[in-house]
């Protein structure tokens, strides 16, 4: 690229000084769709992801190299290399060499398929989930987060408690986002959120499942903030995660607003 642009004599501007003294923290691109692998239960799976990339800039430098994240993604994808935490790290810093930068920060959004296993029937399908990776260098320290938003069911202790018949219960969505200080699976991360609703959810049910879902989540109420501690209370046992965040969302079926609640260490 750069004998290129010097062949044809087109000016470098990102690389002249600044003279205005301001550092900043983040310059990059975002939204950029480009494919990704992830290694989900033991197997590869190619999907697209949605990345934002960033550097930190130093005050005396116009501009930075812009086209450097792109060359970087298309270097990932073209490896064929299946994003972990640990090829996360080594990506990153490569990023921040290509960009020549000290501090950055990598984030691809992406959707996974668990395959799942109704319960009574046994029948499997696929039920999709939102994942997330995040990598921030700072001060010479690399942290790396996984994240994951997990569909599930809840079901309202209050309206069990109160009613003579059923009880008030909707899908809930469980973001969970844990700074990893040991590898862990996306499908063990999945589980904090499952384990703690009022019941898991699954693409394929048969009747005798249905009724076991409906039974389950009945003998099982949950309040939004139930949901919230639950998952935080079997993250706190963890010795893999460091700090994380837990976020409930229940979209109420007796409001058309939702309730939430969110933990934080
Ligand atoms: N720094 C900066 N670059 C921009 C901006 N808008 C567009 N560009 C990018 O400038 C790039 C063209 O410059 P290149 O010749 O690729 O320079 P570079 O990205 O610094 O890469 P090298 O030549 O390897 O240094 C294009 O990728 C544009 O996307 C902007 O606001 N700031």
């Amino acid at each position: 690229m750069n004998n290129l642009t010097d062949a044809l004599h087109i000016p470098d501007t990102q690389s002249a000084r600044d003279e205005r003294h301001l550092p900043i923290q983040r310059v990059g691109v975002k939204d950029v769709r480009y494919p990704l692998q992830v290694r989900v239960a033991g197997a590869v799976q190619s999907t697209s992801a949605r990345w934002a990339l960033d550097v930190a800039l130093p005050a005396e430098q116009k501009g930075t190299h812009m086209s450097r994240f792109v060359a970087w993604l298309d270097a990932l994808a073209e490896s064929g290399e299946a994003l972990d935490a640990a090829s996360l790290r080594r990506r990153h810093a490569e990023m921040l060499d290509r960009l020549d930068a000290t501090e950055g920060r990598i984030e691809a959004a992406f959707e996974f398929f668990l395959r799942k296993r109704a319960p009574v029937s046994g029948l499997s399908s696929l039920l999709d989930y939102q994942g997330r990776w995040i990598s921030e260098t700072r001060a010479g320290v690399t942290t790396v987060w996984a994240e994951v938003a997990v569909p599930v069911k809840s079901l309202c202790p209050c309206s069990k408690e109160i009613s003579d018949y059923g009880a008030h219960n909707q899908r809930s969505l469980v973001t969970v986002r844990v700074e990893l200080l040991q590898p862990m699976e996306w499908h063990e991360l999945v589980r904090f959120a499952e384990d703690a609703a009022s019941c898991e959810i699954w693409p394929m049910l048969k009747r005798a499942d249905e009724k076991w879902v409906t039974e389950r989540a009945y003998e099982n109420p949950k309040f939004v903030e139930d949901l919230v501690r639950d998952v935080a209370l079997a993250l706190n046992r963890d010795a893999r995660i460091g700090r994380y965040l837990v976020d409930v969302e229940n979209f109420e079926s007796i409001h058309n607003h939702s309730a939430w609640a969110r933990i934080e260490r």
